[in-house]
This record gives C-alpha cells, structure tokens and sequence, in this order.
C-alpha cells in the first residue's frame, strides 16, 4: 500500500501460497492466493474454513503443510512467524475494539507497533477512518459506536496496519442486515489490490468482493476457480445451493456429444450440453435455476420435459414467491400455485424443467 489513507493502488505484494494439514480435525486443503487478489473461502459448517485462517494467521500450527508469503516461509516444517509480526491482519465477526482507546487510537495501534512516531501514526488513523467514512467517531469509545460503526473502525484498524495479507472472518455475520450493504460496499472499494482472503456465508460477498473462490467440503478443496464461472456453473452440491442453483451429478450420456447426465438410479436428465461439452460416460452435472423448475402434482407427459419425483421436504418465503425443496433441489412457485395444488411438506410431488433450461456440463 503505497500512500496511505487510500486504497492501494498497485499490489505489489501479498503473493501467498498455503497449504494445510491438520490431522485432529481431518482438515488437508491447499491454494494460492496473488498479490492483490481476494479470495472467498465457501463451504458448510465445520468444513475447516476457520482452521485454515487460523493457520494462515500464525494461530494455529499445522500438522504438515505450509504458509508462504512473497517467498518467505511463515509457517514450515522448519520455519515459524509470530502471528503479530506476519504482517497479516485478521478481522473476525467481533470487531475486538480496543475499549480503553478512542477510536483514532485504537486506528493508530497498527502503524505505531510498526515503528511510526505518535503523530505519524495518528495522521495515517486519519487518513484512514477518511476512507472508511469515520472521521466523525475518532474521539469516540468503542462503547460509544454502533455495530456497524465499530466494524467500519475495525476495517480502518485493520488495514492502517498495511497488511500484506487481510483475512475477514464473515465481517458481515454480525451486523444488522441494514448495515451489512453499507459495510460490503466499503469492503469493496478498500479491497482493490489488498491482497484477502474471505470467509463468507453469503452469495452477495463472493459476488462482489471475490475474484476467485475455493470451496471448502469435509476439510478438502472441491472447486477452485474464477467467482463467476464456479457459481455459474458449479460442480460441487454446496457451490450450487450457494448459488442458488439446482444441481444433479452423475455421468454424461450420449455417444458423441452430451445431452444429458445419467444418475446414479439410471434416470436421465436432459439439457444443453456446454461447450466444451462433457465427454460420454465422464463425470458432468446438470445445472438448472428454481425458477425453471413448475411444480406438478401428476406428472405431466411429453418430451423435451424433465419429470423428476421428489418429495416436498421444505417451503420458504422467497420475495414474491414460495421456494419448494426437496431436500437438494428447489423450485420457485407463486404462493397461488402453492394454495392450488395444496403444496405442504411430505407430500410426492414432480418437479418439471425443460431440457432448455438445463444447462450440462463437466465435472
Ligand atoms: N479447537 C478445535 N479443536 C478440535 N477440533 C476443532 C477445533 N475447532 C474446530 N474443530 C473441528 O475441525 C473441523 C473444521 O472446523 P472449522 O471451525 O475449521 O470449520 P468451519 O468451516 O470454519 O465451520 P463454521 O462455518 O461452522 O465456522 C470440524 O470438524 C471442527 O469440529
């Protein structure tokens, strides 16, 4: 970060490449991350995705593997950094403010334990809270702001420090949802070429904040590519209810080219393939949206139509409309179609998409 109380300009810095091992908690995943780049880590529940901050961060120290940044090793069979002098700043749900401190103090910790002078330090926490739109709160206690206003502070805290490396523990899990837009926007213009990595819940971070996401399942990477192309077009069943998207795996049909992907029970479903398309007999999924998917209670006949029996598992407000689950699969019906057919959990239902609208595609 070359002028500070701005966001980076160039990223020069903050190349990191990790790999972690820890055997207790089943937990072996690996990727890179370039200067400059945010990465979004996704994945359920005990997946391992705060295991791997806590290694990255210096925290924890893993059974094997490694934490590298700009070719020096901060975590290795040989080598180990203190987490406080990585150069690695970490931001977690808890803003974890300083109370003693005002707020301009609290923002001028970082440059001060890196060696700057009282009133240097407290000019770059100006500068800072500037950018995070907070001059206002600088004499402030932490006790005195709102959660939204002590997580803007925090990001300001965060990134005085000049951090080769940010790591944000779903920075937006405890704020109102009010609040949380405001704060992602902010995310977004203090991110550009800060080198992050991202652990997130929400669809609406990865989207806006991540140029590239890995995801997490039982302690192993499944996806690792460009936000948009994984959740677009996701090969693991967690990327796609992340997306929002249906989801059928199985293996490709057809002798030349894919039309559709068997399941595992023998059924076909139909789509387009893309291209390239999935070569026969290799692994593929069929990707669909909800909104493609009618809900019928007898099964329709006719082709180019997908009928697939499900039961009803789930039915949740969606905006204007019902979302139907079953259990991996969703449609998005009106809440008049939901009365109509008497649609409630339990009940065998077919879940209807045209093979245009399923998209297929390697996996
Ligand atoms: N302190 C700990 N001691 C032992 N095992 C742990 C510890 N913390 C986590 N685990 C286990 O390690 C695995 C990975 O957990 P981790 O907290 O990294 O997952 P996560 O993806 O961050 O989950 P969540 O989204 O719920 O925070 C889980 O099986 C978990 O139970």
């Amino acid at each position: 970060m070359s002028t500070p109380g701005t966001p980076a300009s160039t990223a020069t810095s903050g190349a990191l490449a990790v790999r972690v091992g820890v055997d207790q908690r089943d937990v072996d995943v690996a990727f890179e991350v370039a200067p400059g780049e945010t990465v979004a880590i996704l994945g359920p529940n005990g997946a391992g995705k705060s295991t791997t901050l806590e290694v990255i961060s210096g925290l924890l120290r893993p059974d094997s593997g490694h934490v590298v940044l700009d070719g020096r090793v901060l975590t290795g069979p040989r080598a180990w950094v203190a987490p406080h002098t990585r150069r690695i700043a970490l931001l977690a749900q808890d803003p974890l403010l300083f109370p003693h401190l005002s707020v301009l103090d609290n923002v001028a910790f970082g440059p001060r334990s890196t060696g700057s002078g009282r009133r240097d330090a407290r000019a770059i926490a100006g500068r800072w809270l500037g950018a995070v739109d907070a001059v206002d709160l600088a004499e402030r206690r932490p006790a005195e702001l709102s959660g939204g206003q002590a997580q803007r502070v925090a990001v300001a805290r965060a990134l005085a420090a000049e951090p080769r490396v940010l790591l944000l523990d779903e920075p937006m899990a405890a704020l109102d949802i009010a609040v949380a837009p405001a704060l992602r926007q902010l995310l977004r213009d203090v991110l550009v070429d800060q080198t992050t990595v991202l652990v997130t819940h929400h669809v609406l971070d990865a989207l806006l904040l991540a140029d590239r996401v890995v995801v997490i399942e039982d302690g192993r990477v499944v996806e690792d590519g460009p936000t948009g192309v994984v959740l677009s077009r996701p090969r693991s069943a967690f990327a796609a209810r992340f997306a929002g998207l249906n989801l059928i795996a199985g293996t490709a049909t057809g002798t030349t080219t894919a039309t559709g992907v068997r399941r595992p029970d023998g059924t076909v479903v139909h789509g387009v393939p893309a291209d390239p398309a999935p070569r026969p007999d290799a692994p593929a999924v069929a990707v669909f949206r909800p909104s493609a998917v009618a809900v019928h209670r007898v099964a329709p006949g006719g082709s180019p139509r997908n009928a697939l029996p499900v039961t009803i598992t789930e039915l949740e407000p969606l905006g204007d409309l019902v979302r139907v689950r079953s259990h991996d699969l969703a449609a998005d019906v009106t809440p008049a179609a939901v009365a109509d057919l008497r649609l409630a959990p339990g009940l065998p239902v077919t879940f209807v998409v045209k093979a245009s609208e399923v998209d297929v595609f390697a996996s």
